[in-house]
């Protein structure tokens, strides 16, 4: 007797030989290949289904589960069940991801990393979608398709387009203080254990009795920032194009385990009224010296998935999966982004994709009037009414709060949030410290230059000119300094 598992089709049905297909006069012998060969017929057009749709942005990833542990109260701005005490631990997953490439696309590419996390809380999922970099490059969700299909592939050649990439950035100025950041040497990490994450939006931390803080997440590595240089990222992605991936799996696979701090920013929402910046565009950071990063919990990475297909691949966060105690602000790309992640993920892996693996609560979920569809493996909540308001059954409904009708700070809220793309000089300002702050570390703003040449380079005289225009708004020596570097 072995232990061996019996080798069976998808079906059950045990098979001897999975490596040769039957042949007229039996297995082995020449002759022709039958059409009643089940498992033949099975393993080639199971193969030719394996992929399912890539991500449009974000295809290409790392992951890895982990824990997420309270190490400060904070239940003073919020009923986040989660949040509720020092020492509580919640089970994780977290999904880093490039934008740009395809799946499979080299890991140290100059880009913007994605942050994907679910935390499986007592009350459903939270997830945090953030990226490594604290500011976006546009405030209005309808130029998201077009952003990226800038920095992406050029629709007649196929290929990479500089001249593309900085036409949409030089005629939609709103992403100067983004771009900077992606050029520096932050947009090429060293690892992902190196990089920090932000939320870039505007949340709100709630509380039972409705009142609420608005706030900005930091995820801070405690690895320490590291990045690559522009020469070092273009080695390592031709000799290692998984480097991040490779380090994130060694180190967790040698109990070096990464983590990050998360800290809020925290804001009342009478100071939001009156402070420099429009909390709902996320072309701006809140200054620390204005608003002081306040530590929340730590995240740590402690077990690399046993399958990446199934934990990575089906993975789907959302923006619009918040827990009670966290809710959204008016920011219209927040907005846009609720409704885009789980229209994603219907499209990307099914109308089901809540009950996959990675995706499905820890804690106990009760959504009759959400139901059938492809793919049903659970109970399918049996013969429990599938209309809201039966007599036939009793259901328990948890009180959130609401916002006061005719809160004042409401009507400020839909008067500011109605704002458009057009650049002003305010947009300049935050980028232009950032040169600063670059001007006091050692070699960074030639490294910005140097960054920004090497691809402007690569584009059209009239694009050219117009981006040189664009730096110089930001700083005349660094419009001049790129100019003459290309
Ligand atoms: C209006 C603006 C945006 C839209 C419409 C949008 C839409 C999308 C879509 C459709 C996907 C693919 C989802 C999937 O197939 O599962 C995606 C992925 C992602 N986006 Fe956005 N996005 C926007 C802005 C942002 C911003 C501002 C951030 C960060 C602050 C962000 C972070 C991410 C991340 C981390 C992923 C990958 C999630 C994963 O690992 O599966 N996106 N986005």
């Amino acid at each position: 007797m072995t232990n061996a598992p019996l080798y069976t089709l998808a079906e059950g049905r045990p098979v001897a030989d999975p490596a040769s297909a039957q042949h007229f006069g039996g297995q082995g012998i020449k002759g022709l290949v039958l059409l009643q060969d089940t498992q033949l017929i099975e393993t080639l057009a199971h193969f030719s289904r394996e992929r399912i749709p890539e991500r449009v942005v974000h295809a290409s990833a790392v992951g890895a589960f982990g824990e997420f542990e309270v190490t400060h109260d904070v239940t003073d701005i919020t009923s986040a069940a989660f949040l509720s005490k020092i020492g509580k631990k919640s089970k994780c997953l977290l999904r880093v991801s490039t934008v740009g490439p395809e799946a499979g696309g080299a890991d140290t590419v100059r880009d913007v990393r994605g942050w994907g996390m679910k935390i499986y809380t007592e009350e459903g999922n939270q997830d945090f979608v953030f990226n490594d970099i604290p500011v976006f490059f546009i405030r209005d969700p309808i130029k998201f398709p077009s952003v990226n299909r800038s920095h992406k592939r050029h629709p007649r050649t196929h290929l990479g387009d500089w001249s593309m990439f900085w036409d949409f950035h030089n005629t939609n100025q709103e992403g100067i203080h983004a771009l900077m950041i992606l050029f520096s040497d932050r947009g090429t990490p060293a690892s992902i254990r190196n990089i920090n994450s932000y939320s870039g939006h505007t949340y709100k931390l709630v509380k039972d009795d409705g009142s609420f803080k608005y706030v900005k997440f930091h995820f801070k590595t405690n690895q320490g920032i590291k990045n690559l240089t522009r020469s070092e990222a273009t080695k390592l992605a031709g000799e290692n194009p998984d480097a991040h991936l490779q380090d994130l799996h060694d180190s967790i696979e040698h109990g070096d385990f990464p983590s990050w701090t998360l800290y809020v920013q925290v804001m009342d929402p009478a100071d939001a009224e009156t402070y420099r910046w429009n909390i709902f565009d996320m072309t701006k950071v809140w200054p620390q010296k204005d608003y002081p990063l306040r530590p929340v919990g730590k995240l740590t990475l402690n077990e690399n998935p046993s399958n990446y297909f199934r934990d990575i691949e089906q993975a789907a966060f959302s923006p619009s999966n918040m827990v009670p105690g966290i809710a959204p602000s008016a920011d219209p790309m927040l907005q846009a982004r609720m409704f885009a992640y789980p229209d994603a993920a219907r499209y990307r892996l099914g109308v089901n994709y809540q009950t996959l693996p990675p995706n499905a609560a820890k804690s106990p979920v009760y959504s009759p009037y959400q139901r059938d569809g492809a793919m049903v493996f659970g109970s399918n909540y049996g013969g429990d009414p599938n209309y809201v308001r039966s007599t036939q059954k009793e259901v328990a409904f948890r009180k959130t709060a609401t916002i006061a009708k005719g809160n004042p700070h409401e009507k400020w809220v839909g008067e500011v949030s109605d704002f458009s793309s057009e650049v002003t000089d305010e947009d300049f300002v935050q980028a232009r410290d950032l040169w600063k702050v670059l001007g006091r570390q050692e070699g960074q703003q030639e490294n910005l230059v140097g960054n920004v040449a090497a691809t402007l380079s690569q584009a059209v005289p009239e694009v050219q000119k117009e981006t040189f225009a664009m730096f110089r708004r930001v700083d005349e020596e660094l419009g001049r300094k790129i100019e003459a570097a290309t």
